[in-house]
Parts: structure tokens; sequence; C-alpha cells
């Protein structure tokens, strides 16, 4: 109040009335507007932490970490093909297996409560939104089109990685860590069919006879390291508690799992239906079979 009377004892004091608090106003109705809403906001969001549930403050921390991770992943990948360190059809097929392993990987960070699997599902869910607004072309994301696409054009990530990124959302609901069905086929469809990819497309000289855009060390290389990434995520959940594994017969039905899901890929008909639909799909039906719908 004494600054306000001190401030209007002189001409020049008018322009700093008008900075000052004016004489006899209440903070409330002088701080700018923003200000309050930003103090207000952050009270109520504290108050939220503070009350909420330890189950749900770590599923929300655990959604942002993988979110955040998700972004950090494709942008790596943008900026490593951007400076010619990556090739560009290898980087996609990097972001292609890492996304799901990754994924899966995070999985344990969310709680035990049962709508952790909800919170976990956010993650393929918002990058979905992200891929089908970028892939209509309402926005623009340079980055993640080139990181993503084959040629460029944003209409591509409407498809290989939107069915990519529902499979984990597929996944993530219907299975979650407890069952491994889902962990088997998302496995398949980001190792084994990223490296039928990667190998195949350097070393694949020798075609398949029946499917002149597949070669024999591609399907190879789908079964081998479709097989040994299932056995080791598999590992790693049962490691945690989350899924019973009796090993003497988990390593033969996985290599019936692998053998379906590379004899699917290499098929012709995969030109009609994308590997990142067929491959899990075959893979999540021979494992439904072989393991049965159980979980712990
Ligand atoms: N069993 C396989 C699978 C793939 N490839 C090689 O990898 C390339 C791409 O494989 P593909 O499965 O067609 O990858 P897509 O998922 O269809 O391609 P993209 O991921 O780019 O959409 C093929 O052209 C081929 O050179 C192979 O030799 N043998
Ligand atoms: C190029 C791809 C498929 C084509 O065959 C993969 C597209 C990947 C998406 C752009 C990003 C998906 C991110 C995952 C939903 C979450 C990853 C989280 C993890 C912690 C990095």
């Amino acid at each position: 109040m004494a600054a306000a009377g001190a401030a209007c004892a002189s001409p020049h004091s008018s322009l700093l009335l008008s900075r000052s608090r004016p004489h006899g106003l209440s903070p409330a109705s002088y701080m700018p507007r923003r200000l309050i809403l930003g103090v207000g906001t952050s009270a109520v969001a504290a108050l939220a932490v503070a009350t909420a549930p330890p189950a749900v403050l770590q599923d929300g921390a655990a959604t942002l970490f993988a979110t955040a991770g998700a972004y950090a992943l494709v942008r790596t990948f943008d900026v490593l093909t951007e400076r010619r360190l990556v090739e560009k059809s290898l980087s996609r097929k990097i972001v292609h297996v890492l996304s799901g392993v990754l994924f899966m990987a995070s999985w344990p960070l969310f709680s035990n409560s049962t709508e952790a699997r909800y919170f976990a599902a956010v993650v393929p869910f918002l990058n979905s939104l992200r891929l089908l607004i970028y892939g209509l072309r309402l926005y623009t994301d340079e980055a993640l089109v080139k990181s993503v696409s084959r040629e460029g054009k944003p209409e591509e990530l409407l498809r290989g990685p939107l069915y990519y990124v529902l499979v984990l959302l597929f996944s993530v609901l219907v299975f979650w860590r407890e069952s491994p069905i889902g962990v088997v086929s998302l496995s398949m469809m980001s190792g084994g069919d990223g490296f039928a990819d990667i190998v195949g497309r350097r070393y694949g000289s020798v075609k398949l006879p029946f499917n002149q855009k597949k070669s024999w060390i591609g399907s190879i290389s789908m079964f081998i390291s479709g097989f040994l990434l299932s056995s080791i995520m598999l590992f790693y959940f049962s490691n945690l508690g989350y899924i019973h594994v009796s090993w003497e017969e988990a390593f033969s039905k996985l290599a019936l799992v692998a053998l379906a899901a590379t004899v699917v890929e290499c098929i012709p008909a995969t030109d009609v239906v994308d590997d990142n639909i067929s491959v899990p799909l075959a893979s999540m039906l021979v494992a439904l079979l072989l393991f049965g719908s159980n979980t712990q």
C-alpha cells in the first residue's frame, strides 16, 4: 500500500502506477489471470498427486516414461538417418524391432493393479493417434514420416506402422504380461519379421521358389530370431513372476509358433495382408492352441 502511495507522488508515477498494483485493489483482482490460473492448476495437480493411490502414480509415471521412450526412439533414428549414419531401410527395421521389444520390456514398470494394462495401452493408443494424424496429413511430422515410412510418404504411416501399433494395443489389452500368447506374438512380429527383412534384404540372393520377393536366408533368420526373442522374453516375464513356463515343453511349442509365423510371412499372400497383421495373427492362433488361454 505504501509503495502505491509513493508511486502517486510524482507525474512519473502515472506510468509507475499503471505498472504497480493500483491503490486499494486486492492482489487477486490485479494479478494477471494467467498467473492465478497457473497457481490454481498447480495446486489442484499437487493435491491430485498427493491423494492418488500409489499404483495410479506408478502407472502414470510408467506411461509417461514409455511414451517419452517411444518419441525418443523414433527421433533418435530420424537423426541417425538424417546424418546418414544408418541407412533408411535399416533404420526403419531397427525401429520396428526395438519398438515391440522395448515396449514389452517396459511392462514390469507398471503396477500390479488390474488397471495397469489400461495405462500401458495408452502408449500404443497415443502412437496410433499420432500415425493417424500425420498419415492423414492433418499435421506434418517429417521426423516420424522419414523414420517409419519406406518412401517418405505420410500415407504409408496408415499401413504397416499403424497395423503394428494396433497389434501392440490389442495384445496389451487382451493378453498383457500374464499370458505367453501376447509376448510370443509380439516377439514374432517385432523380432522375427524385423530380422527377416534386415538379413534377407542384405544377403537374400537365393529366393524362395514360390515367392521371388522373399529369400531362404530371410525366412531362416525370421525363424531363428523369432524363436530366440520369444524364448528371451518368456524367460524375462517368467523370471519376474508374471508367467509360469514349463521349459521342457516351451521350446518345442515356441519352435512351432516360429515355424507358423515364418511360413505365413513368406507366402505371397502377404502382398494382400500386411506382415504386421498376418504374422502376429498366425502366432496368436498357434500359441493359443499350444499354450492354451489360461494365464497365471
Ligand atoms: N523372408 C524374407 C523377408 C524379407 N526379405 C527381404 O526383406 C525385404 C522386405 O521384406 P518384407 O517382409 O516385404 O518387409 P515389409 O514388412 O513388407 O516391408 P516394410 O517393412 O518396408 O513394409 C524383402 O523385399 C526382401 O528383400 C527376405 O529376403 N526374406
Ligand atoms: C516402423 C514400424 C513398423 C513398420 O513395420 C514400427 C512403428 C513404431 C511406432 C512409430 C512407434 C511405436 C512405439 C510403441 C507403441 C511404444 C514403444 C515404447 C518403448 C519404451 C520405446
